[in-house]
C-alpha cells in the first residue's frame, strides 16, 4: 500500500518540479539573466521524482508477485480442503458444484500468453520505437544531435538489458518444467472429485497437504533465487547506465535553458522527449511477457513439428486400396517389436487370423495382445518382420482407408463426455445424427436398455458434469463402447477388434456378451482379447500370447486336450473362478 501510494505521489511531484523549472526558466529569461542555483533546485526534485519513481516500479511488481502467489496459494489451499476433505461427495457431484470447482481451479491455474498475444504485442513494439525515433529526432534538432544520439543510445542500451533478461528467464522457466509440472499436477488433482474418493478412504488427505506445499516451496525457491541471479545485477546495471544518460540529457537541458540558449517552446520539448527516451528502460506491460512466453510456446510448438514431421518420412505410407479387405486373412510373420528405445515385446510373433472368423487372443498381463493390435491397425510398425493382409504388405495399404476397415475398441477406450447419441455415433461420423442407425447398434451390443434408461435417451450428456447429465457404471460405458463399434460395423467396417471388451461387465453380462456374440457378429472377422480364458472358449480359433510370442494355438477342445499352457491356465482360472472346467458349462 506504501509503495502505490508513493508510485501515486511521485509523477505529482514530478508535475510541480517540471513546473517550478518552467517557471524559473521563463522567470530568468525575462529578467535576462539566468538563475542557474533556482533552475538547478527545481532540476533536482523533478530529476529525484523521476528516479525515485523509476526504481520503485520493480519494486511494486516484486512485491505484487508476492502478494499474487500468497492469495494464490491461500485459495488453491481453501479449493483443495474444501473439495477433497470436507463437501460431501454427494454435494461434489452435483453438476453446479462441479461446475464452480473446475471455474476456480481453471481460474487459478497460471496461463503463459499465447503465440497470437506474442504476435500482438510484438506489433505494438512499432509504437514503443516509433515514439522513441521521434523522440531522438526533436532532442537532434532542439537540442543537438549528439545529445539525440546520448537519448538514443540511453534508451538501447536499457532496453537490450531488460529484454536480455527477460530472455534468460525464459531459459530458466524451461529449465523449471518438471517441478512446475508436478506441483500443478498435486494442486488439480487435489480439486478433482475421483481423487476426493481415493483420498478420504486412504487417508492421503494430509500427505497431500505437506507434499504440496513442500514442492510448492522447492519450486519457488529455485524459480526465486534464479530470478534474482538473473535480474538484480543486470538490472542495477542498466539502471546506472539510463540514470547517467538521462542525468547528462537533463543537465544539458537546464544548462542550455538557463544560459538562455532557448525557449519555453525547445525546452518543454526537449524534456519531454529526453523522458520518452529514458521510459525506454522500463518494463513494457504491453509486449514483454508476451513476447516473451508466448514465444517459448511458438518454439515448442516448431520444435515438436519438426521432431514429427522429420520421423513421418520413417513412416511409409502406402497407397494400394483396403476396400473389401481383408478377403481371405491377415497374418504377421516373424514380427519383432519394441516401444522407442525399451526393451523387446514381441519376438518373432506368427500370428494368422482368418477373414470371416472369430480368433480369441489370450495371454497373461504384459504378453503383448494389445501391442498385436496397435500393430494391426498401424498404429505402430513393426521392428521386423510384416504383417500381411490377403499376401500384400500391410504398409502398402492407405492407412487411413485400412482403418476404416477396422471396427476397433481399446482397452482404454475414451469417454466422450458428449451425449449418449454422439458416444455411439463416433464410431461412424457419415451416419452419426441417423437415430435408428444408433439404436440399432445399441441394441446389437445390449446396451438399449442403458439408453433407454437415460432420462434423455440418446441426447442425454453422458458426465455430471452437464445439466441433466449422467455418469454411467463401467459395464455400462463398455456396451456404449461396443455399440460404437457396431456402428462402425454396421457402416461397413469388416474386421471387429475387441480389447478386454468384457472386463468391466458382470459375470451375467459377461456370459451373456459371449453367448451372442458370435451369433451377432457371424461373418466378420473378429479379433478379441481377453486374459480370462474361460471367456472365449466359443472362439473359432484361440491364440495364446506369452512373453511377445505365440506358444500354442487351435480350438479350445483341442487345446485342451493337448495340456499344454492354455490348459493349465484354463484350469487355474476355472478353480479360481469356480467355473466349470468340462469347456461345456457357464461361469456361475
Ligand atoms: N506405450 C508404451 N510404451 C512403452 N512400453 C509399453 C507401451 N505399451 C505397452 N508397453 C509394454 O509392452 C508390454 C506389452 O504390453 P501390452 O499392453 O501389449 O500387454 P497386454 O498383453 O495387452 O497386457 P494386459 O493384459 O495387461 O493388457 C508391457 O511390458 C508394457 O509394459
Amino acid at each position: 500500500m506504501v509503495l502505490n501510494l508513493l508510485a501515486g505521489l511521485l509523477p505529482i511531484s514530478f508535475i510541480v518540479g517540471t513546473s517550478v523549472l518552467l517557471s524559473e526558466i521563463s522567470a530568468s529569461m525575462g529578467e535576462g539573466t539566468g538563475d542557474l542555483g533556482a533552475v538547478g533546485t527545481a532540476l533536482a526534485l523533478t530529476v529525484g521524482a523521476y528516479i525515485l519513481q523509476q526504481v520503485l516500479v520493480p519494486y511494486q511488481a516484486a512485491v505484487g508477485e508476492v502478494i499474487a502467489r500468497r492469495v494464490d496459494g491461500r485459495c488453491a489451499h481453501r479449493l483443495m480442503t474444501s473439495a477433497l476433505a470436507r463437501a460431501p461427495m454427494s454435494v461434489l457431484e452435483r453438476e453446479n458444484v462441479m461446475s464452480r470447482l473446475g471455474d476456480a481451479r481453471d481460474g487459478l491455474g497460471r496461463r503463459p500468453p499465447t503465440p497470437g498475444e506474442a504476435v500482438a504485442g510484438g506489433l505494438t513494439l512499432i509504437a514503443r520505437y516509433t515514439q522513441l525515433a521521434g523522440a531522438v529526432v526533436l532532442i537532434g534538432i532542439a537540442l543537438s544531435p549528439i545529445a539525440g544520439a546520448v537519448a538514443a543510445g540511453t534508451a538501447l542500451v536499457i532496453r537490450r538489458g531488460q529484454r536480455g533478461s527477460l530472455g534468460r528467464l525464459g531459459g530458466l522457466w524451461h529449465e523449471l518444467s518438471g517441478p512446475r509440472r508436478r506441483v500443478t499436477y498435486l494442486r488439480d488433482i487435489g480439486t478433482t472429485v475421483t481423487a476426493a474418493k481415493e483420498f478420504r478412504t486412504l487417508g492421503l488427505i494430509d500427505w497431500h497437504e505437506r507434499r504440496h506445499r513442500a514442492d510448492a516451496k522447492e519450486y519457488l525457491a529455485a524459480l526465486w533465487t534464479g530470478r534474482r541471479r538473473i535480474l538484480f545485477w543486470p538490472f542495477v546495471g542498466y539502471t546506472l547506465v539510463g540514470l547517467a544518460g538521462g542525468s547528462v540529457l537533463l543537465v544539458w537541458l537546464g544548462r542550455s535553458a538557463a544560459g538562455g540558449d532557448f525557449g519555453l517552446l525547445e525546452l518543454s520539448v526537449v524534456l519531454q522527449a529526453a523522458l520518452v527516451a529514458i521510459r525506454f528502460g522500463a518494463f513494457f506491460p504491453e509486449s514483454d511477457v508476451q513476447t516473451q512466453y508466448g514465444l517459448n510456446a511458438y518454439e515448442a510448438l516448431t520444435e515438436f513439428e519438426e521432431l514429427a514431421e522429420g520421423s513421418q518420412k520413417d513412416v511409409p505410407r502406402g497407397s494400394l486400396t483396403a476396400d473389401g479387405l481383408p478377403r481371405r486373412g491377415i497374418r504377421f510373420e516373424q514380427v519383432r517389436f519394441r516401444y522407442g528405445e525399451g526393451r523387446q515385446v514381441l519376438h518373432g510373433l506368427d500370428l494368422e487370423i482368418p477373414a470371416g472368423r472369430s480368433t480369441a487372443i489370450v495371454g497373461l498381463n504384459g504378453a503383448g495382445k494389445t501391442t498385436i493390435v496397435k500393430l494391426l491397425t498401424r498404429l505402430y510398425d513393426p521392428e521386423e518382420g510384416r504383417i500381411l493382409v490377403d499376401g500384400e504388405d500391410l504398409r502398402r495399404l492407405d492407412p487411413r482407408e485400412w482403418q476404416r476397415r477396422l471396427a476397433v475398441i481399446f482397452q482404454d477406450y475414451v469417454r466422450y463426455e458428449l451425449s449418449a447419441g454422439a458416444n455411439i455415433g463416433l464410431g461412424a461420423p457419415a451416419v452419426s445424427a441417423d437415430r435408428a442407425a444408433l439404436l440399432a447398434a445399441a441394441r446389437r451390443a445390449g446396451a438399449l436398455e442403458v439408453v433407454e434408461a437415460l432420462p434423455a435417451g440418446l441426447d442425454t450428456p453422458l458426465s455430471p458434469r452437464y445439466r441433466s447429465g449422467r455418469d454411467l457404471s463401467g459395464g455400462q460405458w463398455q456396451r456404449i463402447a461396443l455399440a460404437r463399434a457396431f456402428l462402425a460395423v454396421a457402416q461397413g467396417a469388416s474386421v471387429l477388434v475387441l480389447d478386454e471388451p468384457t472386463a468391466q461387465l458382470d459375470v451375467r453380462a459377461e456370459a451373456e456378451f459371449y453367448d451372442r456374440f458370435l451369433d451377432i457378429t457371424g461373418g466378420l472377422t473378429t479379433v478379441i482379447i481377453s486374459h480370462r480364458f474361460s471367456s472365449v472358449r466359443r472362439a473359432d480359433r484361440i491364440v495364446v500370447v506369452e512373453h511377445g510370442r505365440v506358444v500354442e494355438q487351435g480350438d479350445h477342445e483341442g487345446l485342451l486336450r493337448s495340456g499344454g499352457r492354455y490348459a493349465d491356465l484354463f484350469h487355474l482360472q476355472a478353480r479360481r473362478f469356480g467355473a466349470d472346467d468340462t469347456g461345456t458349462g457357464s461361469t456361475r
